[in-house]
């Protein structure tokens, strides 16, 4: 390991630190130590880093650190997050091109200010463009598959391919990003010219209902399980009469219980420990077997 990091040193612009405290770069706030923690400082030193590190050691690429659930054991390998160094927001005609590090909150605010319509949908999503397009970010009726255009994406041998939105393969929540572990770095969004004041008008109804109905004051990281093909996750977990439950430091939300909560210093197996009490529960009550849309690393579930 010291080995590489004197390479990635000599070789990577940006931030490079080994045995990282991982825990506050994500919503949970739950999580261990990760070996090297590296923020490349652009496009030609993130192709560096996968040079030295790709077939070496294991590696993953995170964005906001919004949808992760991090072993508290820590994770053997290299965290890459493609965060501010790829931030940045550009109007041309109607197109808005993004940094993959751009938050999606900003790039909501964004469209209103311009008056173009098709991202209100996400002006309540913490994440960041990369991590959104990777999972086809959702919500309250919009996905990212609607606004995208096209991506920039990087491969793991550092090449470099731009995709239109049919060759984005989107499904709910998932893209190929994942199939074919790509890296996003840029992103074009095509919206509708559309009314300032009902563009803000709808944020504004979004944000009043996501406040009331989800519980976005605690650590989270969203919803727990993706939606099944049939019903909500989550009203299935509150039929199943597991709401508010509790496990040490992680509770099953009182106020959605799609949402796991981080209610007072969770460890990683709490809130795994929940995970497994609703799948099961869930799956003989309902025969359905939900599956995670938490992403878990450095543990099994
Ligand atoms: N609808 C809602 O209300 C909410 C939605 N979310 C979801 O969480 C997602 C989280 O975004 P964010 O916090 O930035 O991401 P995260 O840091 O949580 O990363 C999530 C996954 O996305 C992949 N990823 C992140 N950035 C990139 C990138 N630049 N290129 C390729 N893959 C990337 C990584 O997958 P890997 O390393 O495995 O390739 C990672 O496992 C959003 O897409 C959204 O779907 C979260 C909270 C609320
Ligand atoms: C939070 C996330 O995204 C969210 C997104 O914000 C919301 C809003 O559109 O819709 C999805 O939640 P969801 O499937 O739980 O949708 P909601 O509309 O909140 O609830 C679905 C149904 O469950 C019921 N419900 C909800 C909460 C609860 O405690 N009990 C309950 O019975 C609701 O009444 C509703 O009939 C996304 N989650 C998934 C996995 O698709 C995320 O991705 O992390």
């Amino acid at each position: 390991m010291i080995q590489i990091y004197n390479q990635l040193k000599n070789k990577v612009k940006g931030t490079i630190v080994k045995n990282f405290k991982i825990k506050d770069q994500t919503y949970f706030r739950i999580g261990g130590s990760v070996d090297l923690f590296i923020e490349p400082e652009d496009e030609e030193s993130l192709r560096n880093t996968l040079e030295i590190i790709n077939g070496n050691i294991p590696f993953y690429i995170i964005g906001n650190g919004t949808n992760l659930l991090f072993s508290d054991d820590g994770y053997k390998g290299a965290v890459i997050k493609i965060g501010n160094n790829f931030n940045g927001i550009r109007l041309e005609d109607n197109k808005i091109k993004l940094g993959a590090g751009t938050l999606l909150s900003r790039t909501s605010r964004f469209a209103a200010d311009n008056a173009l319509k098709g991202m209100e949908f996400a002006s309540g999503i913490p994440g960041y463009v990369g991590g959104a397009i990777a999972m086809n970010a959702g919500a309250y009726g919009g996905e990212m598959v609607d606004v995208v255009k096209k991506v920039k994406c990087m491969d793991y041998d550092g090449n470099v391919y731009w995709f239109t939105n049919e060759e984005m393969h989107f499904s709910y929540r998932n893209s190929r990003v994942f199939k074919e572990n790509l890296i996003v770095l840029e992103a074009e969004l095509e919206l509708e010219p559309g009314n300032r004041e009902e563009i803000n008008s709808t944020i504004n109804d979004l944000t009043e209902k996501r406040l009331a109905k989800q519980p976005i004051e605690k650590p989270s990281a969203g919803s727990t399980f993706k939606r099944p093909k049939d019903g909500y996750a989550a009203k299935l977990i509150q039929d199943a009469g597991l709401k508010g439950m509790r496990h040490r430091g992680a509770m099953i939300s009182d106020k959605h219980c799609g949402f796991i909560v981080n209610e007072d210093n969770a460890k990683s197996s709490d809130v795994l420990s929940l995970m497994r009490v609703v799948r099961e529960t869930v799956f003989n009550r309902f025969g359905i077997m939900l599956e995670p849309e938490v992403r878990i690393i450095g543990e099994e579930f």
